[in-house]
């Protein structure tokens, strides 16, 4: 379903990079810029915002997005709890979507005096609409409502509801910030292929079109990833070279670990900023 004029109007609290996501997935899919309204205290990404989307950009909350039927929370872990203080007396009758790393609904239910809140953890190929969402819903949000943020979120790509809030934690671990995982590693092969003597434009456009081949490989085969890995790797062939040097420093495990590490600051991020 498209967005359109019987969408509510939305309110972004913060117009950071990925508010400006969501934004341009809802115009590039037809949504009314007058049906937009952002808060954002700093005045170059208000001008940014105003002229990619035509939308109202506020130095502040203000009146203005009693309005709104839905909110979008945009803003950093650090700064929701003072953000929520500003705005809340004026979106009493939205419905609440945070996409904020960490902090759980209960801060936000305490802070915005409502238990009608939904939390999202997007990611940032979002902008190109192929991100995907990991949603969580509180007991008193609608079916109703959960539909509308289904419809917002679609515009950006895929979406996936979790069981338990706290589920949410893996989702930021992995696709929320997943793609920076992959562009490190786009950095390491195009360095390698540089270090191979590949000029470096030629090394970056392999490495690019390498992770997109196998990511839509994945997505189409019926096959795991560790049959298709094995396709990959004849006996004794240049693949294999490459994963027994992997195994014997266990990259695989190292990684693993970084995105514990990642769930880990999720968790920290509810305890330092949602008191
Ligand atoms: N980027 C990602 O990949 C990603 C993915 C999933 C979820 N998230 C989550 O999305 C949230 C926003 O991240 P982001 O990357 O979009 O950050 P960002 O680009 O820094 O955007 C946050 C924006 O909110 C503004 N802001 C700060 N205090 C405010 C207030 N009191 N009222 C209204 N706006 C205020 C900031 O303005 P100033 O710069 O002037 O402070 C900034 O422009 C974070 O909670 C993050 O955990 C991010
Ligand atoms: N960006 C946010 C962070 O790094 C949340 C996921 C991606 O904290």
């Amino acid at each position: 379903m498209t967005p359109s004029s019987s969408f509510p109007t939305m309110a972004f609290i913060g117009g950071g990079n990925m508010a400006s996501a969501i934004i341009g997935g809802l115009i590039a899919k037809g949504m009314p810029a007058s049906q937009i309204l952002v808060v954002e205290p700093w005045e170059e990404a208000r001008a940014s915002l105003r002229k990619n989307f035509g939308i109202v950009a506020l130095p502040e909350a203000s009146a203005a997005l009693a309005s709104a039927g839905l909110a979008v929370w945009a803003v950093k872990p650090q700064t929701f709890k003072d953000a929520a203080a500003a705005s809340a007396e004026f979106t009493r009758h939205a419905v609440h979507l945070s996409i904020a790393a960490g902090i759980t609904s209960d801060s936000i239910a305490a802070w915005l005096a409502t238990d009608r809140i939904v939390r999202a953890m997007p990611n940032t190929p979002a902008l190109v609409g192929k991100g995907i969402t990991g949603l969580f819903a509180r007991a008193a949000v609608t079916t109703n409502e959960k539909l509308l943020i289904e419809q917002v979120i679609s515009t950006t790509g895929q979406f996936v509801w979790v069981k338990d809030e706290s589920n949410l934690d893996a989702v930021t671990a992995i696709s929320g910030s997943g793609p920076a995982y992959v562009f490190l590693f786009l950095e390491a092969m195009t360095q390698a292929g540089k270090d191979m003597g590949l000029p470096p434009e030629q090394a970056y456009q392999l490495a690019v079109a390498t992770f997109q081949g196998g990511s839509e490989l994945a997505a189409r085969s019926s096959e795991s990833p560790d049959v298709l890995r094995q396709r990959v790797t004849s006996k004794g062939g240049t693949t294999h070279a490459a994963i027994v040097h992997m195994q014997e420093h266990k990259v695989l495990e190292h990684f693993i670990d970084a995105m514990r590490a990642a769930e880990k600051r999720a968790q920290e991020l509810a305890v330092e900023f949602g008191k």
